[in-house]
C-alpha cells in the first residue's frame, strides 16, 4: 500500500498523500524480478543505454539515478556522455550504433538536449522496439490506436498513482493541464485508455479554473509553479502534480515545488501527490519496467508476470 497516512484537517476531512517514492520502490522490485527471469532465460540481463549530451545539472542527477536504479534492478546500464558541442550527426550515428547492437534493449536520450540539437529528429531516430521513453512516432501511434507498445514513463506513472488512490478509474473526469509531448498529450491518451473522460487543457484554454474545477482527477503538468490555486480544485478531487520547479527562497537557497498550490490544495483535495516524492520517482520506475518489457518483446518472450500488470502498456 503506497498511500500514506491521512493528514487530519481542522474540518475533519482528510487529504491523503499519494506516496510516489514507495510506489516506485514497489515497481523497482517488480522490474528486478522481471529482469532476473529474463536473465535466466536469455543468459544475459536486460540492457539500457542512456545518452546524455551536455552538462545540464538536473539532467546529470536524473541520469545518475537512472543508471543506479537500473543496475540495482539487476540490469546493465551503458552510459554515453557527450559534450554539449556534439553535432547532430554524431548523435544520430551513436543512436544508429545502439539501434543495431543486439544486446541493447532500451535507448534513452536525456532531455532537454543542448541548444543546436533537434530533439525531435534525435528521438525519432531510435528503433521503436528500443524506445523505452515511449516518445517515437511509432510508440505514440500505438498509444493512439490502443495497440501494445512502450508508453511514456511520467504519464504511465500518473495513471499508476491515480489507480493506487482511487482503484478503477472508469468514468472519472480527468483534466490534464499541459500539452507537452513528454507528459500532457500522452497522459490524456493513457487516461482515455483507462476509460476516463478526458479534457486536455493548456495556457490558451478559456476559463481554465472553471474547467479544472470539473475534474475528478486534475493533472497539473504546465511547468508553472503554484499555477493551480485552491479555487481550481473541486472538493474531494485527486490532484496529480507533475510539476518539478526549482524556485529561489528569500534566503538564497532553492526549493522544489509543484504546479499546484500544495498547502491550499491539502484542504480541498481528497488525494494529492507531493513534490518531491510524488510523480518524479515514478518516471524512473516506469523506465525500468519499460526496459524489462522491451527486452522480453525483442526476444520474442512473454512479458514477465511481475511487470505485466503495471499499466505501462
Ligand atoms: N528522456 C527523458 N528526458 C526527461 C524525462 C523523461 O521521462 N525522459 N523526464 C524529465 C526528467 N526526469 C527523467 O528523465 C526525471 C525528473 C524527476 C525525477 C524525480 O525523481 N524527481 C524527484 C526530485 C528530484 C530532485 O530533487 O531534483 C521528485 O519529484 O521527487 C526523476 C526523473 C525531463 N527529461
Amino acid at each position: 500500500m503506497t498511500v500514506q497516512d491521512p493528514i487530519l484537517r481542522p474540518s475533519g476531512r482528510r487529504a491523503v498523500l499519494i506516496d510516489g517514492k514507495a510506489a516506485a520502490e514497489g515497481l523497482d522490485q517488480a522490474a528486478r524480478a522481471g529482469a532476473l527471469e529474463l536473465t535466466q532465460t536469455l543468459g544475459r540481463p536486460p540492457c539500457l543505454a542512456v545518452v546524455l549530451a551536455g552538462e545540464d545539472p538536473a539532467s546529470q542527477v536524473y541520469v545518475r539515478n537512472k543508471v543506479r536504479r537500473t543496475e540495482s534492478a539487476g540490469m546493465i546500464s551503458v552510459e554515453h556522455r557527450l559534450p554539449a558541442s556534439v553535432s547532430q550527426d554524431e548523435l544520430l550515428a551513436l543512436i544508429g550504433r545502439l539501434n543495431i547492437d543486439p544486446v541493447v534493449d532500451g535507448i534513452l536520450v536525456q532531455l532537454p538536449l543542448p541548444a543546436g540539437l533537434d530533439a525531435q529528429t534525435v528521438v525519432q531516430a531510435i528503433d521503436p522496439a528500443k524506445d523505452v521513453d515511449g516518445l517515437t512516432a511509432a510508440s505514440a501511434g500505438a498509444l493512439v490506436l490502443g495497440a501494445p507498445g512502450l508508453r511514456p514513463c511520467t504519464p504511465a506513472g500518473c495513471v499508476y498513482l491515480a489507480r493506487q488512490a482511487l482503484g478503477d478509474l472508469t468514468g472519472r473526469h480527468v483534466v490534464v493541464i499541459g500539452r507537452s509531448i513528454l507528459v500532457g498529450k500522452p497522459a490524456a491518451l493513457l487516461f482515455l485508455d483507462a476509460d476516463c473522460t478526458v479534457s486536455l487543457a493548456h495556457s490558451r484554454t478559456r476559463d481554465l479554473p472553471a474547467l479544472a474545477r470539473q475534474a475528478d482527477i486534475l493533472i497539473a503538468a504546465a511547468g508553472r509553479p503554484g499555477m493551480v490555486k485552491a479555487d481550481w480544485i473541486r472538493p474531494g478531487a485527486t490532484v496529480i502534480d507533475v510539476g518539478i520547479n526549482r524556485v529561489a527562497r528569500p534566503d538564497g537557497s532553492s526549493a522544489l515545488t509543484g504546479d499546484a498550490d500544495y498547502e491550499a490544495a491539502l484542504d480541498i483535495a481528497d488525494f494529492i501527490t507531493p513534490v518531491p516524492g510524488g510523480v518524479g520517482p515514478m518516471t524512473i520506475a516506469m523506465l525500468l519496467i519499460n526496459t524489462v518489457r522491451a527486452c522480453a518483446r525483442r526476444a520474442g518472450l512473454a512479458i514477465p508476470a511481475s511487470v505485466a500488470g503495471t499499466g505501462a502498456g
